[in-house]
């Protein structure tokens, strides 16, 4: 379970004011314009932004003034997520160890990962030499290693065409459902958001508009929604 209790960022003119919570194991999709609040909520979520008010509680622990690095999340944002310098096994790796000093037990689930992403055989590749949606899948790789219970995307994969991303959403999602992970993703596109939430957090001037079941909310056609159907 994730609670955020009345927890308020303000950032200039803007402030993001919420209090809601997550059942463990939820996959929301968070939507809303431009400027909405998606990104602020992600990077408060990280520990990029520290709240003005309220508190963050994650995994039954109370993570407010936890730095980055302390908190139970992996993190997935947009495009250029791996090092182009280093192979495909050490970007993976460093999901687990920063200074890629890994025991054989380290290696083997590095491997381990990476054939859970279909990509057995390319651990000595370097970055450059996959395709986009390869890519992407490493980046998925080092995120299911680092085994963390919450994960944040920030319009993940968005470099890849629209059937690429969707298999890159429905393999995320069959990995989701493996591990529990509650997800937070940001996205613009419902049908995006389909392929892998359960819920929908909608956003408007930093406030929730909407915070349902995602199947429900598309088949009632809530009016708040429709402007993205
Ligand atoms: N460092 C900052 N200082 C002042 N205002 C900021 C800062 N960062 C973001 N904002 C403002 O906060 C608001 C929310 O921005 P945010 O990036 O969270 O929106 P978003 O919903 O993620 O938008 P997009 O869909 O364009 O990524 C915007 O009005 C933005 O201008």
């Amino acid at each position: 379970m994730l609670q955020l209790e009345k927890v308020r960022v303000e950032l200039g003119t803007f402030t993001l004011s919420l209090d809601l919570t997550v059942p463990k194991g939820a996959r929301v999709a968070l939507m809303g314009v431009s400027g909405s609040g998606k990104s602020t909520l992600l990077s408060a979520l990280a520990g990029f932004l520290l709240p003005d008010a309220g508190r963050i509680i994650m995994a039954g622990e109370d993570v407010t003034a936890a730095p980055v690095a302390q908190r139970p999340v992996s993190i997935l944002f947009q495009d250029g997520n791996l090092f182009p310098h280093l192979s495909v096994f050490d970007n993976i790796a460093l999901g687990i160890a920063p200074n890629l000093r890994l025991d054989a037990a380290d290696e083997a689930r590095v491997m381990e990962s990476l054939r859970k992403v279909d990509l057995d055989g390319m651990d000595e590749r370097m970055p450059a030499a996959l395709s986009g949606g390869q890519q992407s899948r490493v980046a998925l790789a080092r995120m299911l290693l680092r085994d963390k219970p919450v994960a944040l995307l920030d319009e993940p994969f968005s470099a890849l065409d629209p059937a690429l991303r969707r298999e890159m959403l429905e393999l995320m999602r069959t990995l989701c459902e493996e591990t529990g992970q509650t997800l937070f993703m940001a996205t613009h596109d419902l049908r995006d958001a389909e392929h892998l939430c359960d819920r929908i957090l909608l956003l408007e001037d930093g406030k929730v508009v909407l915070d349902a079941e995602l199947s429900t909310a598309i088949a009632e056609r809530t009016p708040v929604l429709r402007p993205w159907m």
